[in-house]
């Protein structure tokens, strides 16, 4: 059983992920100071300890966890503390934004992870690598004591794509020791298989839907029966930026990543929809575009498109959160501002 120590725990993203793995664990201590995000955790653990400031977390304290691994999506603050203890974990897992990976908290991160005698790796991905029609790219590293081995041979380099392929073969019964995957001769563990079946299922469904990309259309990510009015976008936001939205519809394969900043701020913080698809958006947008001084008017031609924002659960749904979170009815009602951290989970 891994004891896991969460760090920047947020509304629990790694937690449900380690979950997903389907490896043993138990989370010994998690840390959040945002009084919504510690709500949403406590409601989707809610046989966890409650999250605390992370500021109140002492040698001591860390000593007695005595963590397996530690997991965390830092904001910019110093934690590299938190691996200076005498008994460091067996493994590290850190998410971040894209850009980390040439900033200097990393390089004060790795020059650490090199004096305590971890073997790690870095990555960047994004989910529309793994059949998710959301970009949002991500930086990652795991490190691991050195004297523990990688599944995979690690590189210095960032790697933009996973060390092993997913092409395991859908039903395929676990293994009990590595062996050569069907399509390649990349080896893979056995502790990798239960996860590789899961993309593997995923990706091959996603394809054969949409052989050309291999990504789905966002239908299967929205809900049908939505309450429109509680998510149209408001006049104001029509008016004074319609022309710095990102406009999709439940046919596109592709959406932009949500930020904290969704349904309060416009640019960069995340895709709309066009609920009404009957409308032609290019033509609207053409006449839109040639009126000046008729707001009223601009208006009704760009209500007629129906632009609603996605919901909490569609976006849960698209970070690939199970439907028990996903299904919650306290956040229905309200546009997707279930975020945190800046950055909407790990
Ligand atoms: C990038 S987000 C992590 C998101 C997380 N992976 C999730 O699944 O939601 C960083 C988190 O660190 C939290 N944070 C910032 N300062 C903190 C502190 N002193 N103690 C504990 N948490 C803190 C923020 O509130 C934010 O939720």
């Amino acid at each position: 059983m891994l004891r896991i120590l969460e760090l920047y725990s947020g509304i629990g993203g790694m937690q449900t992920a380690a979950q997903e793995s389907g490896l043993p664990f138990k989370v010994e201590a998690s840390y959040e100071i945002n009084p919504v995000a510690i709500e949403v955790y406590c409601r989707s653990f809610p046989g966890a300890g409650k999250p605390r400031n992370i500021l109140g977390l002492t040698v001591e304290d860390l000593t007695g966890l005595n963590p397996d691994i530690i997991m965390m999506s830092p904001p910019c603050q110093p934690f590299t503390r938190f691996l200076s203890v005498p008994q460091p974990p067996r493994m590290i897992l850190l998410e971040n934004v894209a850009g980390y990976e040439t900033s200097q908290t990393r390089e004060k991160l790795v020059d650490m992870l090199l004096h305590r005698g971890y073997t790690w790796q870095e990555f960047l991905l994004s989910p529309t690598q793994f059949g998710i029609p959301n970009s949002r790219l991500r930086y990652y590293l795991l490190a691991k004591l050195s004297t523990e081995s990688f599944p995979f041979t690690t590189s210095q380099m960032v790697l933009t794509e996973l060390p092993f392929c997913l092409c395991v073969p859908r039903g395929a019964p676990a293994q009990p020791h590595s062996k050569p995957c069907c399509q390649c001769s990349k080896p893979i563990k056995p502790s990798l298989q239960l996860l590789l079946q899961k993309f593997h299922s995923h990706y091959e469904e996603c394809s054969t839907r949409n052989p050309s990309s291999g990504l789905p259309s966002l239908s299967r990510y929205l809900d049908a029966d939505i309450d429109l009015n509680n998510f149209l976008l408001p006049e104001k936001v029509l008016k004074k930026y319609n022309m710095l939205l990102d406009i999709v519809n439940c046919h596109s394969q592709r959406s932009c990543c949500f930020t904290k900043g969704y349904a309060h701020y416009v640019e960069g913080t995340g895709s709309v929809i066009q609920h009404n698809t009957q409308a032609d958006m290019t033509e609207i947008y053409s006449k839109v575009q040639m009126i000046n001084d008729n707001e009223p008017l601009k208006i009704e031609l760009l209500g007629q498109l129906e632009l609603r924002y996605f919901s909490p659960e569609e976006v849960a749904r698209l970070m690939c959160f199970p439907p028990c979170v996903t299904r919650s009815n306290d956040v229905r009602g309200e546009p997707a501002a279930i975020t945190n951290g800046g950055c909407l989970v790990g």
